[in-house]
């Protein structure tokens, strides 16, 4: 007799929810950050050099220098939890766990390091899930974030028989949710802080420029969340790039010069935002709240306050389970 293709144990088929963030290493140890360093630099989508050029500077070089330098940043903000891109992730999948009903499973996954893509998806299968929704967490559609998880999630599928229907989240840098939860968490954190800023400074995770020309619109969808925020909260919102990486060109104004700029400027107090980042991690605690700190206090700056991504808040996860229920509609039954 044939097998008979179905999951007896399973009454109604159910539906998974994969949110996906970059990923990062297990330990803050250097050989746990160049296993990570090493999956995440060699990604094509991340580090557009041909391989046959980057791979030689990269095992050569940067394995072997940054390692101790990015773990040493790490022990600067590790938690109990472990990493903060890890322990908040997991703590977003667990808030948004019974969103969407009974049928509905959510789960998490990384791009890097675990839990992996591939490994999440069909983990969710085995549980019955006959479609999935992946959800990169990058509100501004880049190439390097974006495009790279749905790849990873896709080649996964290339290796299965019965694949699962898989919807993937759309960028969400304009979604009316996340600009009034972006709001909300700014006008909350600046009621708390015991001086005035003179600016607001969202930062944005930086991009070699030439992936602008080349079609990307991560650059277009951070300024158009930056105007978006300014106008709903009637602030002015300057925009800068953060975490340079390399010899080429990336999007200007860099963070850390506008910072060292401001002070200069009459700007002595300064609170500083980072919308595009969906869970606090290394980029933010480590590079903003410590050494963007740092820096402008150097230069002159009176007052710093660095204020928390969404992560997982009530108004972080009101706005992902309304983005995410969206994009279920459909597939869940009428209610
Ligand atoms: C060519 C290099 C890099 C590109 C392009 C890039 C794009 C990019 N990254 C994020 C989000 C995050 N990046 C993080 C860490 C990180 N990024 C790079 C390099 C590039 N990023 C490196 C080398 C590192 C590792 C840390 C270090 O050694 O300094 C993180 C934090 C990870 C964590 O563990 O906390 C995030 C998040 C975006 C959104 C983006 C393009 C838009
Ligand atoms: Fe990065
Ligand atoms: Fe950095």
């Amino acid at each position: 007799m044939a097998k008979f293709q179905d999951h007896p144990a399973i009454p109604s088929p159910r539906i998974g929810v994969l949110i996906v963030n970059l990923g990062t290493p297990d330990a803050p140890e250097a050989g746990a950050v160049r296993r990570y360093l090493r999956q995440f630099l060699s990604d094509r989508r991340v580090v557009e050099i041909p391989p046959f050029l980057w791979q030689p500077i990269l095992r050569g070089i940067i394995l072997n220098v940054r390692p101790k330098k990015s773990a040493h940043a790490y022990a600067q903000v590790w938690s109990e939890d472990g990493s903060p891109l890890a322990a908040i992730t997991r703590r977003q999948a667990g808030a948004l766990k019974g969103a969407f009903g009974e049928s509905v499973i959510v789960d998490h996954a990384m791009r890097y390091g675990r839990p992996a893509i591939g490994e999440r998806i069909a983990a969710l299968k085995d549980q019955g899930c006959e479609r999935i929704l992946i959800a990169p967490l990058y509100p501004q559609y880049c190439a390097a974030t974006t495009a790279t998880a749905n790849d990873a999630a896709f080649a996964a599928l290339a290796a299965m028989r019965w694949q699962p229907a898989i919807r993937t989240l759309p960028p969400y840098h304009d979604d009316p949710a996340y600009i009034a939860a972006l709001k909300a968490s700014l006008e909350s954190a600046l009621e708390k802080l015991d001086f005035a800023p003179d600016a607001i400074l969202a930062s944005f995770h930086g991009m070699p420029e030439r992936t602008l020309q080349l079609g990307d619109p991560y650059h277009c969808h951070c300024r158009k969340t930056a105007r978006l925020l300014s106008e709903a909260t009637g602030r002015e919102i300057q925009v800068a790039f953060q975490s340079r990486f390399g010899r080429a060109k990336w999007l200007e104004p860099a963070t850390d010069a506008t910072l060292a700029a401001m002070p200069g400027r009459g700007i002595r107090k300064v609170a500083l935002v980072a919308p595009g980042f969906s869970a606090d991690c290394l980029e933010t605690l480590e590079e903003l709240a410590i050494r963007g700190k740092e820096g402008f206090l150097a230069a002159g700056g009176t007052d710093f306050a660095y204020l928390p991504c969404l992560n997982d808040s009530s108004p972080g996860v009101e706005m992902l389970r309304s983005i995410l229920a969206r994009e279920l509609a459909g597939w869940l039954p009428a209610s």
